[in-house]
């Protein structure tokens, strides 16, 4: 049984100042210690480095300490609904000094400074120059670090009224075809998704991109790909399978297929609409093939763009299959997908094994997914005064925007009515709402209407709110790979973000669990007369 050894607690105001470090625990290493180009891929060209992408490197050269420093920026951000107008960005992950070094096109560098994008984060300086060489990938980098811009642009760039300059001959926005898919979990994330190619698009061309999503109407969808011809479809896994089955949407000529949160896709319930997705996307008809050499020809039109925050190895195993020589990219960091071996270093809980050396690589990884700048508490209540507990955490942290996570749907109603009942704003968010009532619940959380969004499993992927700047799981995550996708939702970019588990006392050894996995401290906590009290550090849980 485990037992939880009675500690002492720290009364805490501003920073958390622990007496002594978790023993067992490593600490998140320096963000930028991994800061290497490992050998190469591409057998034709030799071994991979931004010199031979065309592009400048001075990552060997940086100095970690001058980084950090010049790293403290403020990021102006334009046109945001109910946004703050400047947003202080500590440790931002900034390499680049701007996106024109990243080889992208005149007029989408243009839009990105419209846009109030000046400064690429590191993934999207390391992703770009990949993908424009048109290697597949797999993108892996830590939540919030901008991963979709570092898909988005280098498409943005090829496909589109942005994209470099066409070859004399071809009319520029001529081309009629589909040209990229890109394909996500949950609505909410197609939809996010959407927005940011409409965003860069301009009002004027956003037609340029369709969202193919589930629960909205299919016949309007079908009728806006006859009529607008978009370029760009992004949706969900069921309605593009559905939609290209019924003859409806044509990408046999489509030049990028992006699975974002590629792991999520990889589930179960997806499996028959992506085998669809795979199979048609980016392949000549039947009818355009002749013969073996041309069938083979044919997979080699689609760049397969794989990305998430967790990359278990199931998705390494994938992107053998799904792609061609795919290459493992990580801020700073470009791999072939060969050297990856199943305890190597995307392997979050996949395989898990008890050899150190293995163990100390999953550590590793696991760290990688979760932003720097995020702090982990938990604490100790009874099932029936965990709604309680969180309010009184919202007060003690003084948290404007928090997202709270249950694992029952039939919970959220009454957790809200609680919470209510006390005066604080709050609102549920989850699968079993229509699709309208979910998207106005999203947009009050956004522009701050509401401070607590009590929520299922389904925010917890991609959802973008800058603002978010407390998680707190109600009901525990399944594991590791959910504990940092629901983390990830608070801390984006950089910003400083908590995330506070309330369990009850049979359950702090799956939270000891999670931190050895995450290899990030989680401490616990007490909240008491609205203030944070943090437990003095010391080994303090025993497994027996
Ligand atoms: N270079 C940049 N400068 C300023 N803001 C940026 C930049 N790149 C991305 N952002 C913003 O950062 C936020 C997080 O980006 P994004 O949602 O792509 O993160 P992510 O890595 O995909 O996260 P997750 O793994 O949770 O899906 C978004 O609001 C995005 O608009």
């Amino acid at each position: 049984m485990p037992t939880l050894v009675t500690t002492r607690f720290l009364l805490f105001v501003g920073d958390v100042l622990p007496l002594r470090k978790l023993p067992q625990v490593s600490r998140r290493a320096p963000f930028y210690t991994s800061v290497r180009f490992l050998s190469r891929i591409d057998r034709d060209n030799g071994p991979l480095s931004l010199a031979n992408l065309g592009l400048k490197s001075d990552f060997e050269t940086t100095n970690k300490t001058e980084v950090s420093r010049s790293k403290v920026k403020e990021v102006k951000r334009v046109k945001e609904v109910g946004v703050k107008d400047s947003l202080a960005i500590e440790a931002a992950p900034f390499a680049a000094n701007s996106f024109s070094e990243l080889g992208l096109s005149p007029l989408l560098l243009e839009r990105l400074e419209k846009e109030g994008f000046t400064v690429p984060t590191d993934v999207q300086s390391t992703a770009i120059p990949v993908i424009l060489k048109n290697h597949d990938v797999v993108i892996q980098s830590y939540t919030g670090s901008g991963k979709t811009l570092a898909y988005l642009l280098p498409i943005l760039s090829e496909v589109g009224p942005l994209k470099k300059k066409p070859p004399t001959g071809e009319q520029p926005g001529k081309k009629m075809e589909i040209e990229a898919v890109v394909v996500a979990p949950s609505r909410e994330l197609g939809m996010q998704i959407v927005r940011e190619f409409e965003k860069l698009l301009g009002p004027g061309d956003k037609k340029l991109v369709q969202q193919l999503v589930g629960g909205a109407n299919r016949s309007r969808q079908e009728e806006a790909l006859k009529k607008n011809k978009p370029a760009i479809v992004v949706g969900t896994p069921g309605r593009i399978a559905e939609i290209s089955a019924a003859g409806k949407l044509h990408t046999h000529g489509c030049r990028y297929l992006v699975l974002d949160e590629v792991d999520e896709l990889l589930s179960f319930n997806f499996r028959e609409d992506m085998h669809r997705i795979l199979e048609h996307v980016g392949r000549k008809s039947s009818a355009d093939t002749r013969g073996t050499k041309n069938l083979l020809a044919k997979r080699a039109e689609r760049q397969t763009i794989m990305v998430s925050a967790t990359v278990p190895f199931s998705v390494i195993r994938a992107a053998r299959s799904w792609g061609q020589n795919p290459l493992l990219v990580q801020a700073k960091k470009v791999n072939p997908i060969e050297s990856v071996s199943p305890c190597g270093p995307v392997n979050l809980s996949e395989n898990a094994s008890n050899s150190s050396s293995s163990s100390n690589l999953q550590i590793q990884s696991a760290v990688e997914s979760l932003p720097p700048a995020l702090k982990h508490y938990y604490c100790v209540t009874r099932l029936q005064h965990k709604v309680d507990m969180l309010r009184r955490c919202v007060h003690a942290l003084d948290s404007k925007s928090v997202i709270a996570f249950m694992n029952h749907t039939k919970q959220l109603k009454d957790a809200v009515y609680k919470l209510e009942a006390r005066g604080m704003i709050a609102a549920e968010l989850h699968g079993d709402l229509g699709k309208l009532a979910r998207s106005t619940i999203l947009k009050k959380f956004k522009n701050g209407e509401v401070r607590v969004l009590v929520t299922s499993e389904m925010s917890a992927r991609g959802l973008d709110v800058s603002e978010c700047d407390l998680v707190v799981n109600l009901g525990l995550p399944t594991d590791a790979i959910h504990y940092a996708h629901r983390a990830g939702r608070t801390g984006r970019l950089g910003r400083k973000g908590t995330v506070v588990t309330i369990c009850e006392e049979p359950e702090v050894f799956v939270v000891k669990k999670l931190q050895r996995q995450l290899g990030v401290p989680i401490q616990a906590c007490e909240f008491t007369e609205g203030k944070l009290l943090i437990a003095e550090e010391k080994e303090k849980y025993q497994m027996k």
